[in-house]
């Protein structure tokens, strides 16, 4: 799987990255989950995530992402398959690894009538390597990456969706963490909670933490993230940075303005260039090597009324559709 170079289907023949990570905070080989009832919802997935990236973990719902992030955190176990944590090989260097990882899976329990200052010491007390002498110290840090000190001592249920789940981020972040896991973070919250989000999840990337953040919203994904895996039906069909995806998926096309329809598309099949599809009072067709100048005069010449000509690249998610076969919600 070509994650290092590029973009890449998972079929393609790069080395996988060793289990041991090195430059990964997450590496996965073959990673597979088959529930009791026979449900493979999890198939051989092979993650690399580089230290330091928003690394989006991208999927329609039921593609299996949930399962590969409990599995990771050792919440659930893998029926096969192997992986690594900050460069630990699991499950046995869990207890080393996991005070270094926030983890955000299922939403935290707060107390709607406590404050969100408080709701963390709950959370903090609970933690039995948590040391109680410095927990003010970490309690106010935590508050203070989230945006939330002047609102800490305000009641949990007085806090907008933005708030509550920074104030649930801020519980993943009590002590220093290398790697941030969040299943789908934005999940139920209004357009400005989702951008609080964003741009808390960005800051914490900012200074050094890698974040690892599922979504089923293409749009999301594209704004937060350098790199992404792609899950389809419980497999990865791609990973790699955002931007060598984009540009390995897309392969231009021309298109052509023209109300002779018909005769455009004939001119074009004549000159040998695939894929062409006639629209309505447009026609569009695989660039080829044929510089486009040179397949606009050939037009001209063949007596189409040229209005429009231009070489376009398919949009992130149409080339996501062709990957996973589903249309994807844009919105985020
Ligand atoms: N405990 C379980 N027992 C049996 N099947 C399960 C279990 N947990 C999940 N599944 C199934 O595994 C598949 C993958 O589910 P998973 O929750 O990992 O997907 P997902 O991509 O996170 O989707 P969503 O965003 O809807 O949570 C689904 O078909 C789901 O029904």
């Amino acid at each position: 799987m070509g994650t290092r170079a590029g973009a890449s289907r998972k079929d393609a023949a790069a080395p996988p990255p060793s289990p041991e990570g090195g430059a990964h905070a997450v590496v996965t080989t073959g990673l597979t989950k088959r529930f009791r009832g026979g449900q493979l919802a999890v198939d051989g997935v092979g993650l690399a995530v580089p230290r330091g990236s928003v690394y989006g973990f991208l999927g329609p719902n039921g593609s299996g992402k949930t399962t590969t992030i409990r599995m990771l955190l050792g919440l659930v176990t893998p029926t096969s398959g192997a992986w690594s944590l900050l460069g630990a090989p699991m499950p046995g260097g869990l207890a080393r690894a996991l005070p270094r990882v926030g983890a955000l899976v299922e939403g935290p329990a707060f107390y709607p009538y406590l404050s969100g200052e408080a709701n963390l010491r709950r959370f903090d007390a609970a933690d039995p390597g948590a040391d109680p002498r410095t927990a003010r110290a970490r309690i106010g840090a935590a508050l203070e990456r989230v945006g939330l000190t002047a609102a800490a001592g305000k009641r949990y249920r007085a806090y907008s969706l933005g708030m509550r789940q920074r104030l649930a981020i801020a519980a993943a972040l009590l002590g220093p963490r290398e790697l941030l896991v969040l299943d789908e973070p934005t999940n139920g919250l209004d357009p400005q909670g989702t951008r609080e989000v964003r741009t808390l999840i960005r800051e914490i990337a900012e200074d050094g933490t890698t974040v690892f953040v599922s979504s089923h919203l293409l749009g999301e994904v594209e704004q937060m993230c350098g790199h992404v895996g792609v899950m389809r039906a419980g497999r990865l069909v791609a990973q790699g940075p955002v931007a060598a995806l984009r540009e390995a998926g897309a392969a231009p096309r021309l298109r052509v303005e023209t109300p002779d329809v018909a005769v455009a598309a004939a001119a074009l099949s004549r000159a040998g260039l695939d894929g062409v599809r006639a629209g309505d009072g447009e026609v569009t067709a695989h660039a080829g090597e044929e510089p486009p100048e040179r397949i606009c005069a050939l037009l001209v010449g063949e007596g189409v009324a040229v209005r429009g000509f231009g070489v376009v690249r398919p949009t992130l998610e149409e080339v996501f559709v062709g990957l996973t076969g589903e249309g994807f919600d844009v919105e985020a």
